[in-house]
């Protein structure tokens, strides 16, 4: 089992050859990144203006493929606390880690570096990652890592809380598309995951890579980048940064969102850059429908002059296909469409 880069960053001064991308791969002087304004949704305003701010989301769906939301309910204590669990997580010693780790994508809670293909990929990405459900409580707590050993009690308290955010921004989405409230809220959501990347300090930014460019293959992410600029987003051509704004939620459509909208939304190309000061953890839910969930286009994205552009599917056989080709979502989504 490959080495967590969080056991062995520190005694290394140069970049590990495996790590360096190739020059059409790695950020070079892109990992300035553009500063484009980014949507911002403010939660709070619903009260006052509810049109405005279905009409900036509708904005965001289409235009970006990511928003940020602030104002959404979810404690700022709890969103440190957490942060802090897994800072205290990835520190912990490497005995204590080993205890969770594993590439099998079945397993319940599972820690590795890079990705599951660790062990055939040419190029290694410079981040850990520890997995599991975080949805419904009751089934998955007992998964969980025992150290620190206020995970339970805090990341329970977290996901708890990001579960109500996830309603609340799949019903407004179903404002936004034209479909009865609680549209999403059954099956296409019936799966949630925890994804924590931990990006150490790098040697060379410019070279290494924390994720690939990729859309996420789900429904949507809602994730808490703290304050450390890393997640790039393609728009028109040009890598944007995610402003870290404190305490926000940063929410990404995922393919199922671009396909059941008929091509109305996008989901966001984005990409995990380094850097070379500080380690960088970003907390994500992951929010997928079942495996046995039928997915289809809304009745409601489809007229006469935009017809149904995607066959639908069970949601399992979608991560096979999304598996077979590598993550190139652009294969997999045309895969899908009809003739
Ligand atoms: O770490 C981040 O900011 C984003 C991570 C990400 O894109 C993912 O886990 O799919
Ligand atoms: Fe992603």
């Amino acid at each position: 089992m490959a080495r967590l880069v969080s056991s062995w960053y520190k005694n290394v001064k140069n970049m590990p050859e495996e790590y360096i991308f190739p020059p059409d791969k790695k950020p070079g002087k892109f990992i300035t990144a553009c500063t484009e304004n980014n949507p911002v949704i403010d939660l709070a305003s619903l009260d006052h203006d509810p049109a405005a701010t279905i009409q900036q989301l509708t904005k965001a769906c289409q235009e970006f493929g990511f928003f940020q939301v602030i104002n959404h309910g979810v404690s700022e204590i709890i969103i440190d606390d957490t942060s802090n669990v897994y800072k205290e997580f990835f520190d912990l010693p490497s005995e204590e880690k080993a205890k969770y780790l594993s590439v099998d994508p079945k397993s319940h809670c599972r820690l590795y570096t890079s990705t599951y293909n660790y062990a055939t990929e040419e190029k290694h990405f410079w981040r850990d990652n520890l997995t599991h459900s975080c949805y419904p409580l009751e089934d998955c707590m007992q998964f969980w890592p025992e150290k620190p050993i206020r995970y339970k009690e805090i990341v329970g308290a977290y996901s708890a809380e990001v579960r109500k955010l996830v309603l609340k921004i799949l019903d407004l989405i179903c404002d936004v598309l034209g479909v009865e409230k609680g549209y999403f809220s059954e099956e296409l959501s019936g799966v949630n995951l925890l994804s924590v990347n931990h990006y150490p300090p790098c040697p060379d930014p410019t070279s290494a890579l924390g994720m690939h460019s990729h859309c996420d293959p789900n429904l949507i992410t809602i994730l808490h980048q703290g304050t450390i600029h890393g997640l790039q987003v393609l728009k028109d051509g040009q890598w944007i940064w995610a402003e870290p704004l404190p305490h926000a939620f940063v929410v990404i459509l995922g393919c199922q969102m671009q396909i059941i909208s008929n091509d109305k939304f996008k989901s966001a190309e984005h990409r995990v850059v380094t850097n070379s000061e500080e380690a960088r953890t970003s907390l994500g839910t992951f929010v997928l429908p079942s495996p046995e969930c039928y997915v289809e286009i809304a009745k409601s994205a489809t007229k006469a002059s935009n017809p149904q552009r995607y066959k639908s599917y069970r949601y399992k056989d979608f991560i096979g296909t999304y598996g077979d080709k590598s993550g190139n979502h652009k294969e997999v989504l045309s895969s899908y469409y009809l003739p």
